[in-house]
């Protein structure tokens, strides 16, 4: 992005904002050239005061915007559609929708003009750019694709994927972020129980948690060769691992995981 684009945040709650700050953080934007919506516009004063633009009013954020991202939740989307069409300029605005369920068909259809739709699928890591993004389109040019892919690489890791399966990357990915903090709370809970102060247990298995994703990212190995080198014969590692696989412990995610992807397909259709 140059010093002179704008990028409007339709919707800034919890995703909105999170890819706000991560997009400061990083460098990439002032909050100069961000403009945050949302109904209860009185909700960003704290950002109106860090220099964002804020505002109620879609019509005018889209109209100055280089960039418009659509971050309401699926069953928003639609009256927000109706509202920005006017401002819409297909030949030289992106829209950029992180709204789980929705496709690019959809908006398209719903705005009835044949505008360029990226969507891109982020974590709340974003704010501190380290989110895993799956991006998809289905009538992006190149240079809009790569726009995307280079927009979100500054705020975590980007995949390009087929977009019909966005509903998974929304599971694996979006909601997979709390379905790892809360192994994390678990695991703190464990260690409160066997005698840490539940402050040091939580900052314990925050940074075992992130060691273990480390070694995966970091070695390119698999989880199973890392837990091999820790599972001591006879050892106390085995018999703890083995107690939560006979309580179902991979089972429950995977069964999570799932009902989270199916949950996702179904935000958006079933308000029509
Ligand atoms: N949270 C996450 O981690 C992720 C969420 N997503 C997707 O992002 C979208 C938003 O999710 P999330 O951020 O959690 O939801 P939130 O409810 O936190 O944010 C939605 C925001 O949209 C605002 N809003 C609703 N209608 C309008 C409108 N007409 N004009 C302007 N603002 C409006 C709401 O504020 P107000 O009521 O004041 O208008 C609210 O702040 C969803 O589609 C979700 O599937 C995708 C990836 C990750
Ligand atoms: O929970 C939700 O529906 C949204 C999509 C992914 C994260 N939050």
């Amino acid at each position: 992005m140059n010093s002179q684009q704008h990028i409007a945040i339709l919707g800034s709650g919890n995703i909105g904002l999170s890819l706000a700050k991560g997009l400061v953080k990083a460098g990439i934007c002032k909050p100069q050239q961000i403009t945050l919506t949302r109904r209860n516009v009185g909700a960003l004063s704290a950002y109106a005061e860090m220099g964002y633009h804020t505002t109620d009013n879609n019509l005018k954020a889209v109209r100055k915007a280089d960039y418009v991202v659509l971050a309401v939740l699926p069953q928003q989307l639609n009256k927000l559609l109706d509202e920005i069409r006017p401002s819409i300029r297909p030949e030289k605005q992106l829209l950029i929708s992180v709204v789980s369920g929705v496709s690019c068909a959809d908006i398209r259809q719903q705005l009835d003009l044949n505008v360029q739709v990226i969507r891109a699928m982020p974590n709340t890591a974003i704010a501190i750019g380290q989110s895993m993004t799956c991006i998809a389109t289905d009538n992006g040019t190149p240079k809009n694709i790569n726009f995307a892919r280079s927009f979100f690489e500054t705020v975590g890791v980007t995949i390009q994927i087929n977009e019909e399966l966005m509903t998974s990357a929304t599971a694996l990915c979006a909601c997979g972020i709390a379905f790892f903090l809360r192994s994390i709370r678990a695991a703190s809970q464990g260690g409160t129980e066997i005698g840490f102060h539940a402050h040091d247990a939580l900052k314990m298995a925050a940074q075992t948690a992130k060691g273990a994703a480390d070694l995966l990212l970091q070695l390119s190995s698999h989880p199973e060769q890392e837990i091999d080198k820790v599972t001591s014969p006879s050892g106390c590692t085995i018999a703890g691992l083995n107690e939560m696989e006979h309580n179902g412990f991979s089972s429950a995610m995977i069964k999570g995981i799932k009902l989270s992807a199916a949950k996702a397909g179904d935000l958006y259709h079933k308000e029509q």
